[in-house]
């Protein structure tokens, strides 16, 4: 590895607690019949995953797929009505302490403590995490500088532009140096500097061993930077796999995607009030 303390340390092996978790050695995460129910109504359906260690994994689908709730489910923000999620070796439902000492989450809605400044932000979710206040201080610098966050580290969390907000919490994620990081919709928002940096951030994260999951609207993003695509349409998994097997005969992973999920055609009929005289 690189020589960064940040992305040196040892990574956790995997305990055997149980046969599903015995049977986790290659995966990060582990999804067997995840299910979340509204009124009756299955908005995660039985959803099962394996996410390969060291992937950079995204998980794509239109709007309402149920991207979010699957991530809320697989950070412990929501509890499934069925089914089983494992975040690097751990039950995140049974055993929700060690699964969480074994990832970052950037959520969506980004509750943050919003009296603190960013520097205070970062050092106090260390020290919440047990880090020595030394180790702390000097990846919650490191980690300001590259994501650029240096000079607004002492403004309060409540003034940051949603791209700000987006960046902290990101630098919260990776300041524990976990196995795995589980992020929603990291790069909206974010300038494209911002982005690229970030980018740069996560693949070496995962060149040193880590792995990332993220939800992603932005195909060619998926495309440019996974390794691995699961492809969710109302509820469900509709396809999974490297990159390249997603793909397929397509000539892009937007093509693919369009042709997996069925978008509707509104190229002809309809909307032909559209531009015309206002009433
Ligand atoms: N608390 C809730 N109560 C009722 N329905 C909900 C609730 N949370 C989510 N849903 C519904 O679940 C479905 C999936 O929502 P979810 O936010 O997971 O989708 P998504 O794939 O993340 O969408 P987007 O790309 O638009 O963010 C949607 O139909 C949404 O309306």
């Amino acid at each position: 590895m690189g020589g960064d303390p940040l992305l040196d340390q040892q990574l956790p092996s995997y305990p055997g607690a149980d046969g599903l978790i015995a049977a986790t050695h290659g995966e990060a995460v582990v999804l067997r019949g995840l299910t979340k129910r509204y009124d009756g109504r299955a908005v995660v359906d039985d959803v099962s995953l394996d996410v390969p260690k060291g992937s950079f994994f995204g998980l794509v689908g239109p709007n309402g797929a149920g991207k979010t709730t699957t991530l809320s489910m697989v950070t412990g923000l929501l509890r499934p009505d069925a089914g089983r999620a494992i975040v690097a070796g751990a039950d995140v439902w049974s055993d929700p302490a060690t699964a969480k000492a074994r990832m970052g989450v950037l959520p969506d809605g980004l509750r943050l403590f919003e009296r603190l400044s960013g520097a205070e932000l970062l050092s106090y979710l260390g020290r919440l995490r047990g880090m020595p206040a030394a180790t702390v201080q000097s990846r919650a610098d490191e980690l300001l500088r590259v994501l650029d966050l240096e000079g607004d580290s002492t403004k309060l969390v409540a003034d940051y532009s949603t791209g700000m907000r987006k960046k902290i919490t990101l630098a919260a994620a990776l300041l524990h140096s976990p196995p795995v990081v589980l992020l929603d919709e990291p790069l909206e928002a974010v300038d494209p500097v911002s982005a690229r940096v970030i980018r740069t951030v996560l693949a070496r994260y995962t060149a040193a061993g880590g792995t990332v999951v993220f939800s992603s609207h932005v195909m060619a993003l998926v495309e440019a930077l996974c390794s691995h695509v699961a492809v969710m349409a109302h509820g469900r998994v509709v396809a999974s796999g490297d990159i390249a097997s997603v793909r397929g005969d397509a000539a892009s992973l937007d093509d693919a995607f369009m042709h997996i999920v069925g978008a509707s055609d509104v190229g002809e009929g309809g909307l032909e009030w559209l531009g015309s005289s206002p009433v």
